[in-house]
């Protein structure tokens, strides 16, 4: 079964005082889904956003909100943010070790869907038993940058968990464990998180990442439908051809 092609702009990079009216007019520009960052201060040093704000958002929207937990006990959160609205809910496979099989039967349980996410220099390996389980998670989250701030240079070496390109003209087996995760798994989503936009999304798609997380590259934009388009049709050529 082929993916389809999500763009997530990451709210992070909004006017988080005029939250509401941002997300429309990301919706406006053709945004599937919006991106939340939720940061505890301790997983990564910054605090952003949790289940009061998801709560107060879901009241202007009905768009997929698409949760990212930064956190270092995301069980705590499985509750409130079902409760508030969220519709993904994405937990660090770092600190869920242990405990992934409750967890992922919680966010189910609470009618959002799981799905995992790594950190620059974590093994893609680590997720494989999260898609793999009885009761598997439905998207990995690969972060091409250090988690905890938008607006950060995009980490090439982390594509390499989804694709093997040319780099200068040279055989770099950058994507090699990104693109085993594609090969492994051609019908999962995959989203990938820092530093994409126009001068990244075509390394990114041809990798076989189909949900797209994008902060400054679209809020920065002059016409962010424009930004928004180009990556959708930079997800769907890469299927289509692929
Ligand atoms: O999760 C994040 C940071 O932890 C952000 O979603 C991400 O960095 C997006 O911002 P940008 O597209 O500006 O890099």
């Amino acid at each position: 079964m082929a993916v389809t092609a999500k763009i997530a702009p990451s709210m992070l990079s909004s006017d988080f005082a005029n939250l509401a009216s941002e997300a429309e007019r990301m919706l406006n520009c053709g945004a599937d889904w919006l991106h939340m960052d939720i940061m505890d201060g301790h997983f990564v040093p910054n605090l952003t956003i949790g289940a009061p704000v998801i709560e107060s958002l879901r009241k202007h929207t009905k768009a997929y909100l698409d949760c990212h937990l930064m956190v270092t006990n995301p069980l705590d959160y499985v509750e409130p943010m079902g409760k508030a609205g969220a519709s993904g809910f994405t937990f660090h496979v770092e600190v869920s070790k242990d405990n992934w099989q409750e967890l992922v039967q919680r966010i189910k349980s609470k009618d959002m869907r799981p799905g995992v996410a790594l950190k620059p220099g974590t093994p893609i390996e680590e997720v494989y038993p999260l898609v793999e389980g009885e009761n598997p998670v439905e998207m990995v989250l690969v972060m091409t940058v250090k988690p905890g701030f938008g607006g950060q240079k995009f980490m090439p070496e982390m594509m390499d968990k989804v694709t093997l390109p040319f780099i200068s003209c040279l055989f770099l087996c950058y994507f090699l464990e990104v693109r085993t995760l594609r090969k492994k798994y051609p019908s999962l989503d995959i989203e990938v998180d820092g530093g994409l936009g126009p001068s990244t999304i075509e390394m990114a798609a041809s990798a076989g990442a189909n949900c797209i997380v994008a902060g400054s590259s679209v809020f920065g934009a002059a016409e962010p439908a424009n930004v928004i388009s180009l990556m959708r049709k930079s997800v769907n050529d890469n299927q289509k051809s692929s």
